[in-house]
């Protein structure tokens, strides 16, 4: 046998595999585990290390002190100034007891801080989180992704069949299908979007150097957003927005009520089964790619390139797969929540490349944002 091949069945002998079964035979093993946790030099990796380990398995925890947080208005009420226990306590409608229990909790992962005894105030990431309208929205619409994940390998199991909480949310399209509910479904997804956008369009205007082009066409737009900030910064261009006939009506009113965005052309349609509008030179698809699975995903790009005349580009800004120092916000955190959703799947930037050199784009290259957290952004030339 060759070094590295493997026999059917066996594992493949590599060296990088038997490195990284040796590495798990000697951190699992007992007597290691024991030997860091005494040794000056290793102690305070062997914490760092337990520690994170505990958080993989107490993480859901954390994430429902949170909710409490915010459902109770105890996070909104402290990114006012100081509170004592009984207003908390008046404020969430629990007994002093369970207020107490949950303000201490909410200190020990660094959301609430008792200041003086009784006296409580934000903790450093409460003062991050309280002000920010895109991750509260996020963290009470959670409630159905926790939902959806109660048994994760029954959801797994049933190959996206069944409909979920998220898949119920997020009903892209269902107009198409004379669902009267649609409209409803449009309206609340939109906003969730709208919520978080403000932090994408930072990221992206501080990425991509806008001043080259004169027009700009935002596909699956949403309720303009995005829009709106980019014409802010950059009022010369020329804008479009397009979106499923439920969602342009949400655009046309926000944008109705700011008289600076009379130059936003309208466009209605499927952007997987209609022409996209041609004439624009430079086309955004900002989190929507990640959105579908890869032959809607090909076909959507492929839609791209035809409506571009040579030398137009694209620019793709999303959160993305294999992002360093950001991995579990990629294939954990959005893997699981498209899974449930019933569609798409995170990409790293290096698959959207090839994505798009498939369809006929070039010179793609990614480009660094300085929070990929919130996205990365992707930028191919047809
Ligand atoms: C995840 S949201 C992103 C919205 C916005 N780009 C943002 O980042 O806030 C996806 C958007 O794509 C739109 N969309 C989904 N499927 C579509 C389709 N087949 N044709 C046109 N728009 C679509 C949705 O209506 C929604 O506005």
């Amino acid at each position: 046998m060759k070094q590295g091949r493997s026999i059917e069945g066996l594992p493949p002998r590599t060296l990088r595999m038997r490195f990284l079964e040796w590495r798990n035979r000697v951190i699992g093993s007992d007597r290691f585990q024991r030997f860091a946790a005494r040794n000056p030099l290793l102690r305070p990796v062997a914490r760092q290390r337990a520690s994170a380990v505990f958080d993989l398995v107490a993480g859901f925890t954390y994430s429902q002190v949170l909710l409490g947080m915010v459902e109770s208005g105890i996070l909104a009420r402290l990114g006012t100034g100081p509170a004592a226990v009984d207003e908390l306590s008046r404020i969430a409608g629990l007994p002093e007891t369970g207020t107490k229990r949950l303000l201490r909790a909410a200190q020990a992962i660094g959301i609430a801080q008792e200041g003086k005894a009784g006296w409580w105030v934000l903790g450093r990431h409460g003062a991050v989180l309280h002000g920010n309208g895109g991750a509260i929205a996020m963290i009470r619409h959670h409630r159905l992704l926790y939902a959806d994940l109660a048994d994760p390998l029954a959801l797994l199991a049933d190959e996206r069949r069944s409909d979920t909480q998220l898949a119920n949310f997020w009903k892209y399209g269902a107009a198409k299908h004379g669902d009267p509910r649609s409209a409803a479904i449009a309206a609340d997804y939109s906003e969730l979007m709208a919520d978080s956008q403000k932090a994408v369009a930072a990221e992206v205007l501080e990425t991509f150097s806008f001043h080259r082009c004169t027009s700009l066409l935002d596909v699956g737009g949403g309720n303009g957003t995005f829009l709106r900030a980019v014409s802010e910064a950059h009022p010369h261009l020329r804008l479009g927005l397009f979106d499923l006939p439920d969602v342009v009506p949400l655009a046309r009113a926000q944008v109705s009520e700011s008289a600076s965005h009379s130059a936003l052309q309208f466009h209605e349609g499927d952007f997987l089964a209609d022409p996209i509008p041609q004439g624009y030179e430079l086309v955004s698809l900002v989190r929507i790619l990640h959105d579908h699975d890869d032959e809607p995903a090909r076909q959507l790009l492929e839609n791209i390139r035809r409506a571009l005349a040579p030398g137009a580009r694209l620019l793709i800004a999303e959160p993305m797969a294999e992002t360093s120092g950001a991995e579990g916000m990629g294939d954990a955190y959005f893997g699981m929540y498209l899974w449930a959703m019933g569609s798409g799947r995170p990409r790293s930037a290096r698959e959207i490349r090839g994505m798009l050199e498939e369809v006929g784009f070039s010179a793609t290259r990614q480009l660094r944002t300085s929070q990929p957290l919130i996205t990365s952004v992707v930028v191919a030339t047809a």
